[in-house]
């Protein structure tokens, strides 16, 4: 039985679309506050700290007690996990990997790609890390000798790099064969984004509409791509040594009476699990981070010792990623509550993370020193971008590493400014991305 919260039938509590903030119902926890082309929108709640919404015919409840959240995401993993309306929303372009698996699935999984990201692979990821950041500075400075202007838009060199390192980590291929794959998957993010904002009905995915057409004949082109990758793979798989993270995932394919084994459609789920994953956030983090740098320019020569509280800061301003979601399978006992199985359990990372109670009057501005010392700058603070529990990020140091190498290298070479040109307007497609990019003018340091 539900207790003690706040119920609203209204939809959405909060919808990030076409970069503006939209509020379709009064029930936002606290205040969320964002900018849109210099206007700032605030939204107050007035439905408390917890309440109930509705998306399509899934419950969800909002959850920002920091005990609670803990609990539910590290004692009741097992008896929680993505719910059919979530899997449906990614399926054709992520399909059912690690990211979208519940129970023993999900579990053999994360336990076949956990080796591709411990602390010796890394140790070797760090290299091409440094190669291919250095490439794409070396073609950025090209690009502005070439163009004779200062300005560039900084995102798509993120996004570039933060590909190229994934496809050669990962998939031990290079960006350009990979390039296609990304470029697909892309398409087929935001075709999928677009479908998911309109309305569902039961049956509707048959619909030979213009959405599913189109999501039907991208995921083919992505997928016969991935066949021809595995298949001149599985060939040189007996005799190579390579641990990658593709090289991982064919070995599997091979154990006949193993309970972890995986077929093909499963590789290349994961695939797009991690081609998505793990450069999709991280091309994020390192953009918002370039645009709050080069908007509060005296941290470029602080941030060279203080890389962690810049990158903290960022998360916590423009959060990459948030969790999914978690449907609770089994009736649980949660704090005071009594959560019935069906309910999804919602936590508003953004309205924590900008919340003036919990962060200070301050909370919506960039003050890196608020990270000073980890161990004692957020006590009593709820600070998860990588999430929490058994699900939390794999990814998470390979992230930070690629971070810390890629934006140490460019302040390196250039100092930058924000452009006049830049317009503020987070949109959430998955992840919290700038609409607009974020055009910086660059300065090379030697100059
Ligand atoms: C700044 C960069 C990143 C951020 C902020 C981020 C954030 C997150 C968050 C919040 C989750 C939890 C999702 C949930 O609970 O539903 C997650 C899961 C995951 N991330 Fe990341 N991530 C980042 C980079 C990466 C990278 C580089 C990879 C891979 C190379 C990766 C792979 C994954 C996978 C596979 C999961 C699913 C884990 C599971 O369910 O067991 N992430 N990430």
């Amino acid at each position: 039985m539900l207790r003690n919260f706040d119920v609203c039938f209204a939809g959405h509590p909060c919808r990030l679309s076409e970069g503006i903030v939209k509020v379709n119902v009064r029930s936002m926890w606290g205040a969320q506050q964002w900018q849109e082309n210099g206007r700032r929108v605030i939204m107050r709640g007035v439905m408390g700290k917890r309440f109930i919404f509705w998306v399509g015919s899934e419950p969800r409840m909002c959850l920002t007690d920091k005990n609670m959240i803990k609990e539910f995401f590290i004692k009741h993993n097992n008896h929680s996990g993505k719910s059919w309306l979530q899997q449906q929303g990614t399926k054709h372009f992520i399909g059912k990997g690690v990211l979208m698996a519940n129970g023993m699935e999900w579990y053999h999984q994360r336990q076949i790609v956990t080796p591709a990201f411990m602390a010796d692979k890394l140790k070797n990821y760090a290299e091409y890390m440094v190669q291919c950041t250095n490439e794409m500075l070396d073609y950025l400075s090209e690009a502005l000798r070439s163009s004779g202007s200062t300005e560039v838009e900084i995102g798509q060199y993120m996004v570039q790099v933060t590909a190229e390192i994934i496809c050669r980590t990962a998939f031990d291929s290079s960006y350009q064969k990979g390039k296609q794959i990304f470029e697909t998957l892309t398409q087929l993010q935001h075709l999928c984004s677009q479908a998911n904002q309109h309305l569902y009905f039961p049956g509707s995915r048959f619909f030979p509409n213009k959405y599913n057409r189109e999501i039907k004949s991208k995921k083919k082109e992505m997928e016969n791509l991935l066949k021809e990758i595995i298949a001149s793979r599985k060939e040189s798989i007996a005799t190579s040594h390579r641990t990658d993270l593709l090289s991982l995932l064919l070995s599997e394919t091979n154990k006949t009476k193993s309970k972890k084994k995986i077929d093909v459609q499963m590789v290349m789920d994961e695939c797009k699990t991690f081609f998505f994953a793990g450069h999709e956030t991280s091309s994020t983090l390192l953009t918002w981070t370039i645009m709050l740098l080069a908007s509060n320019t005296e941290w470029q020569t602080r941030v060279r010792a203080e890389l962690n509280m810049v990158i903290n800061e960022s998360m916590r301003l423009y959060p990459p990623a948030f969790p999914f979601p978690r449907m609770v399978f089994d009736d649980i006992r949660l704090g005071d509550l009594d959560i019935p199985k069906g309910l999804s359990i919602w936590v508003p990372i953004l309205a924590i993370n900008r919340s003036e109670d919990i962060w200070g009057k301050d909370a919506n501005e960039f003050k890196p020193e608020r990270f000073a010392d980890a161990q004692t700058s957020t006590p009593g603070k709820l600070f998860m971008p990588f999430g929490m529990g058994p699900r939390t990020c794999i990814g998470q140091a390979f992230a930070l590493r690629e971070a810390k190498i890629v934006l140490a290298l460019l302040l390196s070479r250039f100092s930058f400014t924000i452009s006049e040109n830049y317009r503020h307007a987070p949109v959430n497609v998955l992840t919290l991305k700038p609409k607009y990019g974020v055009p910086v003018h660059l300065k090379p340091l030697s100059s």
